[in-house]
């Protein structure tokens, strides 16, 4: 199939500038201006919207068994959500058991995967360690095309790495070629907080931030950075929630060490007087890790986004409906974690970040796809619209404006951080693979279109 994107400006990392783009299959065959409009050939008008690579969610957890349930959203829906809102690839997460085999859980989520509406790829999770998970490291990375592996530094007693599965696992990623990444909160804190407050009979979910300061995180940051600084590691930091952590980045940047860092549309927007209301759902609903912040942690994030200090934005799109939150009602440490906003994050990220000025659009390419293709090696084939790079696009409607609602959206739990907030700027075309999946309002997701993304090793130095 052969389509033209006509009278639109492009827009990259680098640089805005008028162009067509010309799509064969589901490659990007030409990018230019006034391109001849080939026999056949379907016909988009892009005149007045920005032509931009599609948006590449780095973090969230489809189908994750989690805290005793499932999310809401499986691979079909949480992907095809994500394409209404402008994002065409997710990284999704592996997360092994204690004990039991990476690969195993590979190939389990690679089915649980194979219903996907748009691409995506893994980052696997290492949740302990053995000889047997060193060498399963090496299969993924040489087999599976894993080069990121995730370490969980908070929730003791069910995924949390400690120092020694830290030090071993970020030394086995050097030799791959493979990227540590971090959920940087010191978990024997968040424990014994949880504790001391069930004990004191404050069980309500207005807790759940009490038991995770940012001081918790922010240790835990400064841990990862040493640890991988020690290590010669480079060392990617997720939903970095609080000043704080971003301080302890600016400062290991600042030193030439690598160390990237991810913000959630969330935790951009979104402050802790979310924990002030009486009503159950509404603040189970926002309990997540790490919680919402005070107001002027939102803005400490935008100046890592625009200092270069944060590096992608996400979502860790973990969705769980009112009748799963409520496993917690009596107790806030068994209220299951995650919130969503896959659909949400490019059009509040660009409402927050480039309406304000804070960011120019190729600012916004940057922090919502071609960072991330970087950092985690999938660049060019994602993040750029050029000539032989993936066909997907999103046609940006800069002054097009929706109000954000559980009631509209299309992933699953019932529930919108964002509820009611209107943003302008928004998606008004996706093309994923070289096919219109979502036009204005209507969306087209195909089960099982999605692909499995191989990213390969950086300069491994050892089999
Ligand atoms: C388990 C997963 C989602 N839940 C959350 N962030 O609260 C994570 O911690 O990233
Ligand atoms: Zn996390
Ligand atoms: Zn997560
Ligand atoms: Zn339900």
């Amino acid at each position: 199939m052969t389509t033209l994107i006509r009278g639109g400006t492009v827009v990259n990392a680098d640089r805005a500038f008028r162009a067509d783009v010309l799509i064969e299959g589901d490659i990007i065959a030409a990018v230019g201006e006034n391109l001849a409009v080939p026999a056949g050939a379907t016909v988009i008008d892009a005149g007045g919207l920005y032509v931009m690579p599609g948006g590449i969610d780095t973090h969230t957890h489809m189908n994750l068994p989690f805290m005793g349930t499932v999310t809401s959203d499986d691979f079909f829906t949480g992907t095809a959500a994500g394409l209404a809102g402008g994002t065409t690839t997710i990284m999704d997460f592996v997360i092994p058991a204690p004990k039991q085999s990476l690969i195993e859980a590979y190939h389990q989520w690679r089915e649980w995967s194979a219903k996907a509406a748009g691409d995506y790829t893994f980052h696997v999770a290492i949740t302990w360690w053995s000889e047997q998970v060193h060498a399963e490291m090496g299969t993924l990375v040489r087999e599976h095309g894993v080069n990121s592996f995730k370490h969980f530094m908070a929730y003791k007693n069910a995924i949390m790495a400690d120092d020694e599965t830290l030090v071993k696992s970020f030394t086995r990623s050097l030799e791959l070629g493979a990227l540590p990444t971090v959920h940087a909160e010191n978990g024997e804190l968040v424990f014994q907080l949880q504790q001391a407050l069930l004990k004191k009979g404050i069980t309500g979910p207005q807790a759940h931030p009490l038991s995770r300061p940012p001081a918790v995180e922010a240790e835990a940051a400064n841990r990862a950075i040493a640890i991988a600084n020690v290590l010669n590691t480079p060392v990617y930091i997720v939903h970095v929630s609080c000043a704080e952590s971003l301080d302890a980045i600016t400062r290991a940047r600042a030193n030439g060490q690598r160390v990237y860092g991810e913000a959630l549309a969330g935790h951009l927007v979104i402050d802790d007087s979310v924990y002030q209301s009486d009503d159950f759902d509404y603040v189970a609903g926002h309990v997540m890790s790490p919680p919402f912040r005070g107001k002027h942690h939102q803005s400490a994030l935008w100046h890592g986004l625009q200092s270069g200090n944060l590096h992608t934005t996400a979502t860790d799109h973990c969705t769980f409906c009112a009748e799963q939150k409520a496993a917690g009602k009596d107790d806030f440490t068994r209220i299951p974690n995650g919130c969503g906003g896959v659909e949400e994050r490019m059009a509040v990220v660009w409402d927050a970040g480039v309406n304000s000025g804070m960011l120019t659009p190729s600012e916004f390419v940057k922090v919502s796809s071609n960072n991330a293709a970087q950092i985690f090696n999938m660049y060019p084939r994602k993040g750029v619209i050029a000539a032989g790079s993936d066909a997907d696009i999103v046609l940006w409607d800069p002054q097009g404006t929706r109000t954000i609602s559980a009631a509209t959206q299309f992933a699953k739990g019932g529930f919108n951080v964002f509820e009611g907030r209107t943003v302008r700027g928004i998606p008004s075309t996706t093309i994923a693979a070289g096919k219109v999946v979502f036009h204005q309002g209507e969306l087209m997701a195909v089960e099982g279109a999605g692909r499995y993304i191989e990213r390969p090793a950086f300069s491994a130095t050892a089999a």
